[in-house]
């Protein structure tokens, strides 16, 4: 049986026929290689947060929590399946929602899309991703793929975007609520770099029929009435926990709430119906000095109480790193900004190798830690 662990040898197999790995092993190494080819208003636009505290802390909390290995179990035959929404995924891996990578590659979302059908991990679309929805979908065959929603201040907007999604085979939503608007970002400020005023990222806007009904001009002769159209519609801070009733009767798709780390909200996710929820302080990228992402999983985890899929994010580097997310209570965890450095040096090709990295270690350190099946990984894999 193959495991993903195998990738290990693979490349031990071609280092005997000289070949050492195209990008870099370390995954400081690797963010190191991107940032030397990007334009330094794209890496820091990737690499940024609202300040630093937050998103070191979301990588610095991961080592409260220790491993305690367990010997002598066979870990022969290993199964890093998850099912979520009824669908049997090979591995707990999923590609978080990024925006606007066109400033990374011109291919942007689709190189990601292929690379995330090669290996059968969700790509989790951005609603401001440079390429639409269905182009997107286009590339993926049956692949799993999943929608970011934006939550528009337009219904109709709302609707038509999770209408689209669901015609083109997205199989669930993802509402972002931690992002009503844009925190202050000192290095997007300092390069005065805001993508989306270049009208990057709009994709999914300019080919939305109602988006372009209220456009003066069509966007390809003019993307100015597009920008500030969208400015309009980004988001309506004015939203609340009952506007999701609108959202779920706009479409049969699971929908999952993104950007929760207070147990209180999970609960009031739960009462208003959400399908899923997903732990995440986006990356440090909202809520500077804000609780690290791992440190609120497992109160949410204990509030939801496996009543519905809990999902982690901020993070998430190592197979060590989704093995702990699991033990304090994740059903599967999203992968960001590694894939975007991979993108950037060796794009569909580098997305791919970097999931298989994520996957080959998981799988690993899940055997020497003792265990072959991730679903039976809880909180007896860490020390008390
Ligand atoms: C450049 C960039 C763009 C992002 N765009 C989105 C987005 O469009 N929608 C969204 O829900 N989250 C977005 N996120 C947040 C990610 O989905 C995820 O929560 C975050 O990257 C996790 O942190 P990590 O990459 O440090 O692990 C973005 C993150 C980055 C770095
Ligand atoms: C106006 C805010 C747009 C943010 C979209 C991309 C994103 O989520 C990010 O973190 O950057």
């Amino acid at each position: 049986m193959a495991h993903y662990g195998d990738h290990q040898l693979q490349i031990y197999q071609a280092g005997l026929k000289g070949a050492r790995p195209r990008l870099p092993m370390r995954m400081e190494d690797l963010e190191d290689a991107a940032h030397a080819v990007l334009s330094r208003e794209s890496y820091w636009y990737v690499a940024g947060g609202a300040g630093e505290i937050t998103m070191d802390a979301n990588r610095t909390a991961f080592d409260k929590y220790r491993i305690h290995p367990r010997m002598l179990t066979d870990v022969s035959e290993r199964d890093l399946s998850v099912t979520l929404f009824d669908r049997i995924l090979p591995s707990p891996l999923l590609l978080a929602p990024i925006g606007v990578q066109s400033i990374i590659r011109p291919e942007a979302e689709l190189a990601v899309a292929r690379a995330a059908a090669a290996t059968n991990v969700p790509m989790i679309l951005s609603t401001v991703s440079a390429h639409s929805m269905e182009r997107v979908a286009e590339t993926m065959g049956d692949a799993p793929r999943w929608f970011q929603l934006y939550w528009p201040r337009s219904p109709e907007l709302a609707a038509s975007f999770v209408q689209r999604a669901e015609q083109a085979g997205y199989e669930a939503v993802v509402v972002t609520l931690d992002t009503k608007m844009m925190a202050w970002r000192a290095r997007d400020l300092q390069n005065a770099f805001l993508p989306f005023l270049n009208g990057q990222g709009l994709a999914n806007y300019t080919s939305d029929p109602w988006f372009r009904d209220g456009l003066e001009r069509p966007p390809e002769e003019d993307m100015w009435p597009a920008v500030r159209r969208w400015a309009g519609e980004f988001a309506d801070p004015s939203k609340t926990w009952k506007d999701l009733a609108t959202l779920r009767e706009a479409t049969k798709l699971p929908i999952l709430v993104k950007g929760i780390v207070h147990p209180d909200d999970a609960r009031l996710a739960l009462e208003h119906g959400v399908d899923g929820i997903v732990v995440s302080n986006h990356g440090g990228r909202q809520v500077d000095g804000s609780i690290a992402a791992i440190d609120a999983l497992p109160g949410v985890a204990t509030m939801v109480n496996g009543r519905v899929p809990v999902l982690f994010d901020s993070g998430i580097r190592t197979g060590s790193d989704v093995l702990k997310a699991k033990a304090l209570g994740a059903d599967a965890v999203l992968l960001g900004r590694p894939y975007i450095w991979g993108l950037a040096l060796d794009g569909e090709d580098g997305v791919r190798e970097v999931i298989k990295r994520v996957l080959a270690d998981v799988d690993l350190t899940m055997a020497l830690a003792g265990k072959a099946q991730f679903a039976e990984v809880d909180g007896s894999l860490l020390v008390d």
